[in-house]
């Protein structure tokens, strides 16, 4: 969905209020989706703390913290203004939760939740007091007692159209913005203060008619606006999608195990991996019995067979100069959609071979990757390189980090919505090329099948940290692939 400014986010609400919307229920709808997010998210019942300002960005949180209470949530309140300093409906709002907690504040306890309703679309320049002092103690609790925060719209302290970061702002594990995102959000700048998003769609509010504030539009990508496809009953293996790989050298086997296996679960009908022949013993005895695996010296094998998509690169190592050219040859050649991943992009940055990036191929670096093959990366930031990539080069663009963004063309840049930094971990790049692979040989346009891969991804981990044996230390790429289908569930 298109981002927008504060401005326009005003004048869109401005627009709904004269055709007749009441601020109060759009605000219990905004409390309503919050309340849900958070259950997604933290299913099991905590303690939540809302720290609260005076404006409509407190009363968010506290008709989320109603749902939550009246579920059986132990819930508290901080908030260091005069009841009679509150706008009318978020004294309300305080009410209909009862003054009590008002008058008996309570601080969060270790593995809290903490709902920051301090500022929102209202807010101007840097946190003054008493929010600057409030904001402080959140930061602190989430530090010392490991609570998770979540911001209602924006984390109070950013500035929502640039995304400039003031002085003690609110840092927030997960910003769950209201109606359209705030284009602000999207900033590098921000990305350690906003961490993961989601959005809470509300029917009265919008982007249609609205300009967008750059350029090249800024794109949220979120689980409502991609559509998942459905398969007709009498589907069979050879229709569900077929894909080839290419991947792993010696030492690198789990590379080509993982990206195969996250192909299998995106929902290909067949996946064939091809590995040299000596180490096809030690790939076959990590890999799943669902994989085809095929030993081979040739990548033309990638041509010979039928295939809907391919993959290629994950754990390739260095290969040496006669395979690189027939890898090369086999990219140049095919009009299968065709993901270059890890080492293939390394090999082409090395031997200069940019003329690859053709129309059919997706290309996924991470930052290292892309200063390799696109060295002008290291003197722009993230999305004018998006911008500048793929008004030079034809291929449909996942430029990898903690907000992966996906461009192609002319098209928006998306900035995927998902992801924890539990992410940061070996593998979780190959589970995210063989999926990209295994949603596009199911007839997911490039750019969408990118744009889905990346938000799994990261929703799967996002799930995995659900689980009591799961934590930011401990969850694995394949701990991503046993959550795809929760994170496929959670599609709308
Ligand atoms: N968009 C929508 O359609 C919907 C919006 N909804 C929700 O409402 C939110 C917007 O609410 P809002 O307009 O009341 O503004 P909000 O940010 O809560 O507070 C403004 C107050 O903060 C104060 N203040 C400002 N800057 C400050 C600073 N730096 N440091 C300290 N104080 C500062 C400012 O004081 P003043 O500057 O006027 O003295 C004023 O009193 C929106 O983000 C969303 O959560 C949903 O309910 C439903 C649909
Ligand atoms: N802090 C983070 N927040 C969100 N996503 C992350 C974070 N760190 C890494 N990721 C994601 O994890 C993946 C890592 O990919 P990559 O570095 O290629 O891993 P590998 O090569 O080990 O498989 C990327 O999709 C990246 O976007
Ligand atoms: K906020």
């Amino acid at each position: 969905m298109l981002s927008v400014t504060c401005q326009q986010m005003q004048d869109i609400e401005a627009a709904s209020f004269k055709q007749g919307h009441k601020p109060e229920s759009l605000m219990e709808q905004a409390g309503a989706g919050i309340a849900k997010t958070i259950l997604h998210y933290f299913p099991n019942k905590r303690n939540a703390v809302a720290y609260l300002g005076r404006g409509h960005n407190a009363g968010d949180a506290l008709v989320a913290l109603r749902i939550l209470r009246d579920l059986g949530w132990q819930v508290g309140i901080r908030c260091e203004n005069a009841l009679h300093e509150l706008a009318p409906l978020t004294r309300r709002k305080l009410r209909e939760l009862g003054d009590d907690f008002y008058y008996n504040q309570k601080r969060p306890e270790k593995d809290s939740i903490i709902l920051d309703g301090l500022l929102g679309i209202g807010a101007k320049g840097p946190l003054r007091e008493p929010l600057a002092l409030l904001a402080g103690e959140m930061n602190h609790h989430r530090v010392q007692g490991r609570s998770n925060t979540i911001a209602m719209d924006i984390p109070s302290g950013i500035n929502g159209d640039t995304g400039e970061v003031y002085d003690g702002a609110v840092i927030a594990d997960l910003t769950i913005t209201i109606a359209i995102p705030k284009t602000g959000l999207l900033s590098q700048n921000a990305v350690n203060h906003v961490g993961s998003l989601a959005l809470v769609p509300l029917e009265a509010l919008t982007p249609e008619n609205i300009q967008p504030s750059q350029p090249r539009p800024l794109h949220l990508t979120t689980r409502h606006s991609i559509k998942r496809k459905r398969r007709s009953f009498d589907t069979h293996k050879g229709q569900a999608g077929r894909v080839g790989i290419w991947a792993g050298s010696e030492g690198m086997l789990g590379a080509a195990s993982l990206c195969a296996e996250a192909a299998i679960r995106s929902g290909a009908g067949l996946v064939t991996l091809f590995t040299p022949p000596t180490l096809y013993a030690a790939l076959a005895s990590i890999t799943p019995r669902e994989i085809i695996i095929t030993p081979s010296i040739n990548p033309q094998d990638l041509l010979k067979s039928r295939f809907d998509a391919l993959v290629i690169g994950p754990g390739l190592g260095s290969p040496v100069a006669s395979l690189a050219e027939k890898l090369f040859a086999v990219i140049q050649e095919t009009e299968l959609p065709c993901v270059l991943d890890a080492d293939m992009l390394n090999l082409i940055a090395r031997e200069k071979r940019l003329d690859l990036f053709r129309k059919n191929t997706i290309l996924t670096p991470h930052p290292g990757e892309m200063a390799r093959i696109y060295p002008a990366s290291e003197h722009f930031s993230r999305v004018p390189t998006a911008d500048n990539f793929t008004s030079e080069y034809s291929s449909t663009l996942l430029y990898k980090g903690a907000r992966t963004l996906v461009a192609w063309e002319a098209s928006p840049i998306y900035h995927n919505s998902t992801g924890t930094p539990a992410m940061a971990t070996a593998g979780q790049g190959d589970v995210l090329s063989g999926l990209i692979g295994g949603l596009c040989a199911q007839g997911y346009p490039n750019l969408e099948a990118a744009r889905l891969a990346a938000w799994l991804c990261g929703e799967a981990c996002q799930l995995a940290l659900r689980e009591s044996h799961i934590t930011e230390e401990t969850l694995t790429a394949s701990d991503t692939i046993a959550h795809l289908a929760q994170a496929f569930d959670a599609l709308t």
